[in-house]
């Protein structure tokens, strides 16, 4: 969608997934029961988009991203990865992708860092020069030497993300699916995780698929996003589209005097806005299709004392918060 003109890399036309759970009643008898977990989803990706994945737990997130890895076969429905099917062609597949689970890593915990660099060099046939490349580019970024010597088992979780971002990079993939990526981190190496995720998209036109249950690292990544609701595609749009079409609430909060709360609460009152106030602080809510917030603003001011004055408009997290609870 960012390049319409130019063919997805990723397409899937009504892809399912259906599972067949097995419980055994007693020792001689069990039982069948089927799980939908992903019901007829579509959706294009174009390379270089950067989309966040998102929706409740056991909403179908990621039995969606294992067809699309090759992990699983779906039930019914297509699915093309870089012109292959990937549950079909998973070797080919690998060499394209590559996929980071924040809470599991790939690398071998008894190897040094390098060590496990050089493996990947081998799995993958990265030539020397494109090999010395990327670590140099890895190491610009990420600053991976530092651990360079260091067994990946004496890593701290932060130092062992960044490292294993920086390790499902080597083979210059095209698209990288991350999964939950920073969960647990603290907010530096958080910040630098994305920084980094952000300049490789940009330098290298790698496509990204983020799941995540942290809507503030969709909101500073993520360009496109989709959400996934009880194995069902429900929303799938640019993340900008969406602040504007649903961020027509807009939070005022201000501090006042005391003495002319019972004023202020006739004039909010008067204009049926909704507000809350604790001691000095007021929050009042304008929706924005029904109210005017440059003359509600402009009296304001002019009728009351009014000091620290802050606008918010509502955040990613707000809007799908609304969507979830809808
Ligand atoms: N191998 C499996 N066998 C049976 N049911 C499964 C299997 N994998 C997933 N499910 C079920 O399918 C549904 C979707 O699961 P999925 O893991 O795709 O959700 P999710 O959106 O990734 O959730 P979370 O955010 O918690 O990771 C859930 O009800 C889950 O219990």
């Amino acid at each position: 969608m960012k390049v319409p003109e130019i063919k997805p890399v990723i397409s899937v036309k009504n892809l399912a997934k259906t599972f067949l759970i097995k419980k055994r009643l007693n020792f001689f008898k069990s039982e069948t029961t089927e799980k939908l977990a992903v019901q007829d989803i579509s959706f294009e990706i174009f390379p270089g988009e950067i989309v966040g994945f998102i929706g409740k737990n056991g909403a179908g997130k990621s039995t969606t991203i294992k067809m699309m890895t090759g992990i699983l076969t779906p039930t019914s429905g297509t699915c093309e990865v870089g012109g292959l099917i990937p549950y079909q062609a998973r070797t080919e597949n690998a060499k394209n992708i590559s996929v980071v689970f924040g809470q599991r890593t790939q690398m071998n915990w008894d190897l040094t860092v390098e060590d496990n660099f050089k493996l990947l060099k081998e799995i993958y046939a990265v030539s020397d020069d494109n090999f010395e490349r990327q670590v140099n580019l890895l190491e610009e970024h990420m600053e991976i030497k530092k651990f360079w010597n260091c067994q990946v088992r004496s890593l701290s979780l932060g130092q062992r993300v960044l490292t294993d971002i920086a390790l499902a990079l080597i083979h210059s993939p095209k698209i990288i699916y991350l999964d939950e990526p920073t969960i647990g981190l603290d907010i530096l190496i958080k910040d630098k995780i994305l920084r980094t995720l952000q300049l490789i998209n940009k330098q290298e036109n790698v496509t990204i698929i983020l799941t995540t249950h942290d809507l503030g690292e969709i909101e500073m990544l993520c360009d496109r996003i989709i959400i996934i609701e009880e194995g069902q595609l429900i929303y799938d749009d640019q993340k900008d589209k969406m602040l504007e079409t649903f961020s027509n609430e807009l939070t005022i909060q201000f501090e006042f005097e005391l003495e002319e709360l019972e004023a202020l609460r006739q004039f909010i009152e008067l204009k049926k806005l909704e507000y809350q106030f604790e001691h000095e602080k007021m929050s009042i809510t304008i929706d924005q299709d029904k109210q005017n917030e440059k003359e509600i603003l402009s009296e304001l001011y002019h009728q009351f004392s009014i000091n620290k004055m802050d606008v918010c408009r509502a955040s990613v997290e707000d809007i799908v918060r609304g969507i979830y609870t809808k």
